[in-house]
This record gives structure tokens, sequence and C-alpha cells, in this order.
């Protein structure tokens, strides 16, 4: 195999710098033949990536594989990339995506049960020897058409906030008090955050209507926000999408919510909605933040468009 790697130095706090002398030991020690990219600012993964696949194409090679090293920002960028090369190249056999976990959060690694030692991560994709096909979301913006994809999850309001307010925190990259910053940064948004209002088509065509939304998120897998298992049955095998939307709740409600959610019981509660649909269209009427796989998508209202599309992954053994 040729592998082709989308290095982010910067992924866990700067840990992508500590381990990438390690990688290209394990790399060299395992008579793996590479090539590596390095990441210089957020979204050069993307363009990294189609040029990877345009060099791929123009050199013949055949048995590619694209390594996203990072958290799970490097790996949404790495499938925008080859998802916006083969909307121009829609005859090229894709090449797959590996992931190699080297972030904070890797909620990807989690869902598809990857080693979550990035040495053991490696070997399993130097194993590896076909690719899976999974899905991914897709989502169009119905207010600029642009589409997009995520490999986790979208979310709208309180994970959204949770996230910006954690990636602004001046202790983020703190070994120790970065944990502490996003607790505490949740702690804010829980006692701040002011609900909004969700209008929901489902696949029936039935319209809902949410007016007290706190969260809503959208999403592929079971976890978000580094491991909080919000849909527990969600899988990547499945060509369907989850949609949670949780109320806003009073004190009593959010310590029946974080206590079910360990129990993984929360779906029940009558505050919180969950579908699992093929497609589904979300309406905010309130300018709140988006996220989408922890990235910031900024505060405005949203009017999106979901579905899956499927996308090989070099991920061995699922
Ligand atoms: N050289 C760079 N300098 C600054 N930012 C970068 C650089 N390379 C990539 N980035 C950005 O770093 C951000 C974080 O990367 P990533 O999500 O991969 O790691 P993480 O946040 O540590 O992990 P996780 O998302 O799993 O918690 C992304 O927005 C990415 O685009």
């Amino acid at each position: 195999m040729e592998y082709f790697i989308i290095m982010n130095l910067c992924a866990g706090g700067n840990n992508g710098q500590k381990i990438w002398p390690q990688i290209k030991e394990q790399l060299k020690a395992a008579h793996a033949s590479y090539q590596v990219v390095f990441t210089e600012y957020t979204g050069h993964a993307v363009l990294l990536t189609q040029q990877l696949l345009s060099r791929i194409d123009a050199t013949h090679v055949t048995d590619a594989v694209i390594i996203a090293a990072g958290g799970d920002g490097t790996l949404h960028e790495t499938l925008l990339g080859c998802k916006r090369y083969y909307h121009d190249h829609a005859s090229d056999q894709q090449v797959p995506i590996a992931f190699l976990p080297v972030g904070s959060g890797n909620d990807f690694a989690r869902a598809v049960k990857l080693p979550r030692h990035w040495q053991q991560a490696l070997n399993n994709i130097l194993a590896c020897k076909q690719a899976t096909m999974i899905n991914v979301g897709h989502y169009i913006d119905l207010d600029n058409q642009i589409d997009g994809f995520f490999t986790n999850n979208f979310g709208i309001g309180f994970d959204a906030t949770v996230v910006h307010l954690a990636n602004h925190s001046s202790l983020k990259h703190h070994r120790f008090w970065g944990k502490f910053s996003y607790i505490a940064s949740i702690l804010n948004v829980i006692i701040n955050f002011k609900s909004f209002q969700a209008d929901i088509q489902l696949d029936s065509n039935q319209q809902l209507t949410f007016k007290k939304t706190f969260l809503l998120t959208t999403t592929n897998i079971p976890y978000f926000g580094g491991g909080i298992d919000i849909v527990p049955d969600a899988s990547v095998l499945d060509p369907n999408l989850d949609l949670v939307i949780v109320e806003k709740p009073s004190l009593w409600q959010l310590i029946l919510f974080i206590s079910m959610l360990f129990l993984k019981r929360h779906l029940r509660l009558k505050f919180i909605h969950h579908f699992n649909q093929k497609q589904l269209v979300v309406h905010t009427q309130d300018d709140r933040l988006g996220q989408i796989d922890g990235e910031e998508l900024g505060e405005r209202t949203y009017h999106i468009k979901f579905d899956t599309v499927k996308y090989p992954f070099w991920i061995g053994h699922n």
C-alpha cells in the first residue's frame, strides 16, 4: 500500500508535534511506503487532500490510502477534500480514508472502535486489507445551497456553544486545566443559555415545532463532545441519521438528564426527542451557534437539509 498522510501537528494540544517522530519510526520499522503533508491552518486539510488525490491520480497509484492524522476536525476536512475532489472526478475510484487519532476528543475513533492509542491504531491501518463503506452525514444549507459532509455530528445550540467557549478559553491547550476549562464552559452554558425555536420536517413530511430547544444535534455516531454517548445505538453502518432535541430543562430535569445519560437511558425522558430518519430538514428561528464535527460554524439561523452518503474508510474490522 502507498499511504498519504495528512498530519495535524497541533491536534490534541500539540500532541501531533510530540508523536510525529514516533509515527515516522513506526512506519519505518514496518517498511511502509508513505508521503506526508502537514496542515498549516484551519481548512488546509481540505486543499491538501484535493492536491494529494490529484497527485495519486496523475501518478497512477492504485493502492493509495489517505491517513488523516489529527483530531475529528482533521478527519472532517479530509472527508470534505475527498468529496469535493470526487464531485469533479466522479468516474475515479475513491481512495479510502484511514484515521489516526491524535486529537483530544476522537469521537469518530470511539464510534468505529479504533484502538484509542495511536500506536495500535497505526498498526491496525497497516494491517488493514480492504476498505469498509460507511455512511457519513451530508447536508445542504438551504439558505445558500452550499453542501458539506460530517463524520460525527452537526449541532446547533448547547453543544456548539460549549465548543465555542472551550475553543476560546485561554486554558484550552493546558494539559491539566484544559479539561477543567471544558467543564467550566459547560456549567456556564447551562446557566446562561437561551432556548430557541426549531422547526423540523421528518421523512413522512410531518412538521414539528420545538419552541424551547436547548440542544439540537444531528448525529451519525453515538458520541459527541469527547465521548458523551448521546445516541447509544447510532452507527456509521446505519444509512439513517439520528436527531436529538433536548428542550430547555429545569434544574431537576437537568440532574435527571445527566443521571440517565450515564445509564444510557436519557432518550426515554419526555423533554428529550429522538428521531432516526433517512432525511431531515431543520429550520431554527433564532441566531445560535452551530458546530460540525467539533468545528465552529458561527452564530446564525440554520435552514439545513440532512441525509447520508457512503464513503470508503480504511478501518479494518467493522
Ligand atoms: N498548523 C495549524 N495551526 C493551527 N491550527 C491548525 C493547524 N493545522 C490544523 N489546524 C486546525 O486545528 C483544529 C483542531 O484540529 P483537530 O480537530 O484535528 O484536533 P483536536 O481539536 O485536538 O481534536 P478533536 O477534534 O478530536 O477534539 C482544526 O480546526 C484544524 O483545522
